[in-house]
């Protein structure tokens, strides 16, 4: 028997091991079982290279609770340790190990940047237990070793005589632990962290239907037929798959094989995703993975559920911030990598090359992904459109790389349902939709419903109007405009049309500056000042006698501040400003000029009413007021 201390240097180390992240106790489980699943896969190593003499057989990981003896046990048959090797690894390198550790973080414990929390290791059992036995017997022919510690730095290593191969540790979960020895509490930690874990993990056995059985269906006397039930068989609960879909090549995965991946990680999701995105390489730094292109959805349960960042096949954390480029935080899978540092902070993670490497990576496959699904199915490509834009417009504008090679397949679709990438939108509007200052303008409408009469205006001017609805469309556009100083976006309802494309031939208006100079101050008066500025314009006689607009740049000045930054200061809280346009040219204004003072003021209230009720500006008191005066005038 030897006894010793583990290093007295640091008497206080297991005060600290307890209180250090208290909210991340559970993932001592996590660390124990790593270390069962690299002593499995290390031997199995040796194994094929002749070194170790021995059968790795069914190798698994058992998790098993005693209640009575409040214990929680990990036992693998992996390749033991001897008692020189316990002496070495755990009270030596694992021991420092953690110290090192603890006296980086310790100081850290606020800080929500530590991230996975590896490296801790074998002492993290002692955040829930207050005595830890291990029980070891080498591959190699040495007596087994039994090592225990009860939390002073005070150790005990006698031999043992354990038989079969492999480690045990047994942790006698401390009073204020005691959820560790549920079994609902370590299902849902061995769910969460090792569902695709590399060696089986028994937790457990459950009921089946003895697959050698076949049940026997007898007749009675008047021929009914009964059967007899399944014979059930307890076997091992097995909790993990051990294959994950990522691990695979592409080349040997059907669709049918990636869309049951996805809903083997989130069980919770109906929708299927639209397409997968294989991730797999090995140089500069290993990665693989899958990430999937979502259905967008109004289910919050699928917000929920986020990219899962796994370090070979266990589980690390859903918060990819930082690894994956933000702009693809809102796709769903998996990523593994065993090259990403996770126990350091966010902010070093961001500035860390080897992720920065990552990050690069993932944007580049996605937007190659991108671009075959294009080139190879278009139609189908425009079909999924909507549901990807917002990623693909967040990426074009946050990523220059991304922007370059999106902007050959990025669409943008129309009211009458035809989608044009830039090059071609520009190709095909050039000739008509450049202005006499040869401006190139692109017309867009963000409601088809809301904005109908002026699309209306536009398209018959053979114009083609956009459907750009993103939240973010706004800055999209700024950028786009940033690339070409000529082409100018405009929303059909910012003036009227023959305003928002400027040609030569102007329309005559049929009234004269002084008649002008007298309708202005009339309407003027019938209309409120602060919000409405008038505009008397010679446009075609059969549009509209009123309309109203609002100029290009407030409005999308304001719309960017509201989605966020890029806006002018204060914008956003600038007061809703609109102009009235009045067709100079329409028979109702000549009438409104010509009336006397009450029919001037029926007639403009009632224009006014119905531009109001174009724009969806007529609401209230007002709305109500308007339908009496309707009904009036035609009864
Ligand atoms: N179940 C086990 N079977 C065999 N050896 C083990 C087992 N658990 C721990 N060890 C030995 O103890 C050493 C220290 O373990 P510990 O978990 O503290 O650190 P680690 O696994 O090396 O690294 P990490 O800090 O990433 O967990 C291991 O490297 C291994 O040699």
């Amino acid at each position: 028997m030897s006894k010793g201390n583990i290093n007295v240097s640091v008497e206080n180390i297991f005060p600290l091991i307890k209180k250090f992240l208290y909210s991340d106790h559970e993932i001592f489980l996590r660390e124990l079982i790593s270390n069962g699943t690299d002593a499995t896969t290390k031997l199995k190593h040796l194994i094929s290279i002749g070194e170790a003499k021995t059968e790795l057989g069914d190798a698994k990981i058992e998790i098993s609770i005693n209640e009575e003896a409040k214990t929680l046990t990990i036992k693998d048959q992996g390749l033991g340790m001897t008692m020189d090797e316990v002496e070495k690894y755990i009270n030596q390198i694992a021991f420092s190990g953690a110290e090192e550790f603890l006296d980086k973080y310790k100081d850290d414990k606020n800080e929500t940047g530590v991230i996975g929390h590896f490296g801790l290791g074998f002492y993290s059992a002692f955040m829930v237990a207050d005595k830890v036995e291990i029980f070891t017997k080498s591959f190699k022919d040495a007596p087994a070793a039994h090592w225990t510690c009860d939390g002073s730095p005070e150790y005990t290593l006698v031999e043992n005589d354990k038989a079969d191969r492999g480690t045990e540790i047994v942790l006698h979960i401390a009073e204020d632990s005691t959820e560790f020895l549920e079994e609902g509490k370590i299902r849902e930690l061995l769910t969460k962290y090792n569902r695709f874990n590399q060696v089986p993990i028994k937790f457990g056995t459950k009921k089946v239907n003895d697959p050698t059985h076949e049940p026997q269906t007898t007749k009675d006397a008047e021929g009914k037929e009964t059967t007899e039930p399944h014979r059930q068989i307890e076997v091992d609960d097995i909790i993990n798959n051990t294959d994950p879909a990522w691990t695979k090549k592409p080349a040997d995965l059907e669709k049918e094989d990636y869309d049951n991946f996805y809903r083997e990680l989130y069980p919770m999701q109906f929708e299927e995703s639209l397409f997968h995105i294989h991730l797999n390489v090995d140089y500069p730094f290993n990665l693989t993975g899958i990430l999937f292109f979502p259905k967008l959805s109004q289910n919050l349960d699928m917000q929920k559920d986020k990219i899962q960042l796994y370090q070979n096949q266990v589980f690390v954390t859903d918060n990819v911030e930082g690894i994956v480029p933000d702009f693809l935080q809102m796709l769903k899978g998996v990523i593994d990598s065993p090259d990403i540092p996770l126990n350091v902070s966010r902010s070093y993670l961001q500035a860390d090359g080897a992720v920065k490497k990552i990050s690069g990576y993932i944007t580049k496959k996605v937007a190659d992904k991108l671009s075959s699904l294009f080139k190879k199915d278009r139609a189908d490509f425009e079909q999924k459109w909507n549901d990807i834009k917002v990623i693909i417009e967040y990426g074009m504008l946050s990523e220059d790389k991304f922007f370059d090679k999106a902007k050959k397949f990025a669409l943008y679709p129309t009211v009458a349902d035809s989608y044009f990438t830039f090059d071609e939108l520009i190709e095909k509007t050039k000739d008509s939709q450049t202005d006499k200052e040869g401006n190139h303008v692109i017309l867009y409408a963000s409601n088809k419903d809301a904005q109908h009469s002026y699309i209306q205006e536009a398209t018959a001017k053979g114009y083609e109007v956009l459907i750009l609805d993103s939240p973010i469309i706004s800055h999209l556009m700024q950028k786009l405009e940033g690339g070409d100083a000529k082409v100018k976006f405009t929303r059909v309802d910012a003036d009227f049309i023959d305003n928002l494309i400027k040609k030569d031939d102007a329309v005559i208006s049929k009234l004269s500056d002084e008649e002008k100079d007298k309708l202005k101050p009339i309407i003027e008066a019938a209309v409120p000042k602060q919000t409405y500025t008038v505009q008397l314009e010679a446009m075609d006689s059969n549009s509209s006698p009123f309309l109203i607009t609002v100029p290009e740049f407030m409005r999308r000045m304001k719309e960017m501040q509201a989605s966020g930054g890029g806006g002018m200061m204060g914008m956003g809280n600038f007061p809703d400003m609109y102009n009235l346009v009045v067709n100079t040219n329409n028979p109702l204004v000549s009438e409104i000029l010509s009336a006397d003072e009450d029919k001037q003021k029926h007639l403009i209230s009632q224009a006014f009413d119905l531009a109001k009720l174009s724009q969806n500006l007529l609401h209230g008191e007002e709305l109500t007021n308007f339908i009496k005066r309707s009904y009036e005038l035609i009864k």
